[in-house]
């Protein structure tokens, strides 16, 4: 009967039934556990893991027996087919009880890692250190908070990190993939993906190499020469980010007139006393504006929306979690009352909106077209609710008017997130494929992670490092096991959709003045494709919103010409080298 479509429709709706329970009950004691790390907690979500992957193996290995060639329902066979990828259930029950129990290990080290003064208190990551790393601009100080985190998580996950490939590989040979790096790519349902990011990040690269050295010379300027190589790599303590991924909280060194200096909007936050549930409210506002879903009373009653204040060790990384029934979705996030996380809250509830918008599909329809697309839609949002005309219209700006050197001050700080962000978003999962493919040994993953940051993003680590070492580990999705191409794929595709949702909103003018809030045309044309949820190819996705089929860097690169304009100029007028020539990292004192 695996030839009989009837069977398999029928064989669909029980998986169906069961799934629901099984994925709630998973979800919730992955939540119970991140929002209070204890032991408990963690058998708990152990235990409900190996209950899920049961499950999985279950239905993968039964989907694997229809023979869906003849079959006339497209969607019964792109469901057969989803449910064929189990990942890590295909391992061996004992091998599967290590591999989760390493997963925890690392995740939780990162969650709950400090470092410590000489004398007194020990600082965690979230607000702390990416406090220091933000708002120092003493680089002795930016060194013991860079060097101390990796000490306290780096190198303590690179033993598990080797075990956790081998594991990985295995699961994904069990799957059908040469490794885990090809079961990842194989989210993106193309051959050839690996070709196509590659010619996304040459035609991005120009506006890298232009804002790269623009901001070199801008260090050079702060900390020296003693420091700063304006023809060399830039060390990546002095970026005002943990990972040197995001540089926007050194605007005020590298601000292109800095006589005209934007208002603080975390200052205006503060004295308009906003509180977190404010900025979520605010977010949720954004969203039924447009015309869609509000968050649903679930949410509101069972969100993390600020660390928790009685002692629980907690995960603070911001996430968005669906729980599979259809009524409960919820963020976690360790809100501080700034202007950075309104915006990550905005894209957050991207993801919730995703959520809420393909919930009565399949529960194996319920992601988004690619992984990529789920990270756009928040960010997409972003760039509207990060525009002068909407901060100005929601009270957390009082100037009128934007002059042309405003503007570009303004493009700058958009800047400093997007096109910083490029070349990290790229070489996080370059890394991974290589480690995962062999290609990068294990007696070299810490040089071969510098060599990657120093190729991409014209880096220097501050101080020696050595195998010792596990600096990639450092980062929450690589002790997470959380893919990251989806981050630069999702750089590009964000404007694309802003784009598109400019032109349904009637707007008129440059993209990065263009606020879609209030605009149900644009709401539309967004809840058309949310709702498809991963239920069909996303090229066709792509299309019913953007009119192309493909991943396209112009609209990004609209968006920034006046910039790039800008900083052309400015950069032939220092004449500055573009890119790393003196490429050595060299260690002061
Ligand atoms: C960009 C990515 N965002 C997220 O995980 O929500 C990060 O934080 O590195
Ligand atoms: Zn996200």
């Amino acid at each position: 009967e695996f030839y009989n479509e009837t069977v398999a429709k029928a064989f669909l709706q029980f998986y169906e039934h069961t799934t629901q329970v099984v994925w709630n009950e998973f979800m919730e004691a992955t939540w119970n556990y991140a929002t209070n790390i204890t032991k408990k907690n963690r058998e708990e979500m152990l235990h409900k893991d190996s209950e899920r992957s049961q499950h999985m193996l279950y239905f993968g290995t039964r989907a694997r027996l229809f023979k869906t060639s003849r079959f006339h329902d497209v969607a019964v066979k792109r469901m057969l087919s989803k449910l064929q990828n189990i990942g890590k259930a295909a391992l061996p029950q004992d091998e599967l009880w290590e591999y989760n129990k390493l997963l925890a290990y690392m995740e939780t080290t990162y969650s709950m890692a400090q470092v410590c003064l000489s004398e007194g208190p020990c600082l965690p990551l979230e607000p702390d250190l990416q406090e220091v790393m933000a708002t120092s601009r003493d680089q002795k100080e930016l060194l013991w908070a860079w060097q101390g985190w990796r000490d306290a998580v780096g190198r303590q996950l690179r033993i598990t990190f080797e075990r956790y490939v081998q594991l990985s590989n295995k699961a994904a040979k069990l799957n059908g993939y040469k490794d885990m790096g090809a079961l990842w790519r194989s989210k993106y349902e193309s051959d050839s993906l690996e070709q196509d990011l590659e010619q996304l990040y040459q035609e991005l690269q120009p506006l890298y190499l232009n804002l790269h050295a623009y901001v070199r010379r801008a260090l050079h300027r702060h900390y020296g020469p003693e420091l700063i190589d304006p023809r060399g790599p830039i060390p990546a303590h002095l970026l005002g980010n943990m990972w040197a991924q995001s540089w926007v909280n050194i605007l005020d060194l590298v601000l292109p007139f800095p006589r005209k200096p934007p208002e603080d909007i975390t200052k205006i936050m503060k004295s308009q006393h906003w509180k977190p549930s404010k900025m979520f409210e605010e977010a949720d506002k954004f969203f039924t504006s447009l015309g869609l879903l509000s968050a649903p009373p679930d949410f509101w009653k069972k969100s993390m929306m600020e660390r928790p204040a009685d002692g629980r060790e907690v995960e603070c990384h911001a996430s968005a979690w669906d729980f599979y029934n259809g009524k409960d979705f919820r963020i976690k996030k360790c809100t501080e009352v700034t202007i950075e996380d309104l915006l990550s809250i905005f894209h957050q509830m991207g993801h919730i909106q995703y959520f809420l918008q393909y919930k009565n599909l399949s529960v194996i329809f319920r992601a988004g077209a690619n992984p990529a697309f789920e990270e756009a839609v928040g960010s997409m949002i972003t760039l509207s609710a990060s525009s002068h005309k909407h901060l100005l219209n929601r009270g957390l700006l009082s100037h009128q008017r934007q002059d042309s050197e405003e503007e570009v001050n303004f493009l700058m700080g958009i800047a400093l997130e997007k096109i910083a962000f490029i070349p990290f978003a790229y070489l996080m999962d370059l890394f991974r494929w290589k480690v995962f493919d062999g290609t990068i040994r294990k007696d070299a993953y810490n040089q071969e992670w510098w060599n990657l940051r120093l190729k991409y993003q014209g880096l220097c680590p501050p101080v020696p490092r050595t195998e010792d070492d596990f600096d990639p580990g450092a980062k929450f999705h690589i002790s997470a096991s959380m893919p990251y191409i989806r981050y630069f794929i999702s750089l590009v595709l964000q404007f694309q959709f802003h784009e598109a949702l400019c032109k349904a909103s009637g707007h008129v003018g440059p993209p990065h003045r263009c606020d879609i809030y209030n605009s149900k045309m644009a709401g539309k044309l967004l809840e058309d494709i949310l709702k498809l949820g991963s239920s069909k190819p996303w090229p066709e996705v792509l299309q019913k919103i953007t009119g192309q089929t493909e991943v396209s860097t112009k609209a990004l690169m609209t968006y920034f010409k006046p910039l790039l304009n800008w900083l052309v100029t400015e950069n032939v007028r220092q004449g500055e080298i573009l890119g790393w020539p003196d490429f050595s990292c060299t260690f002061e004192g």
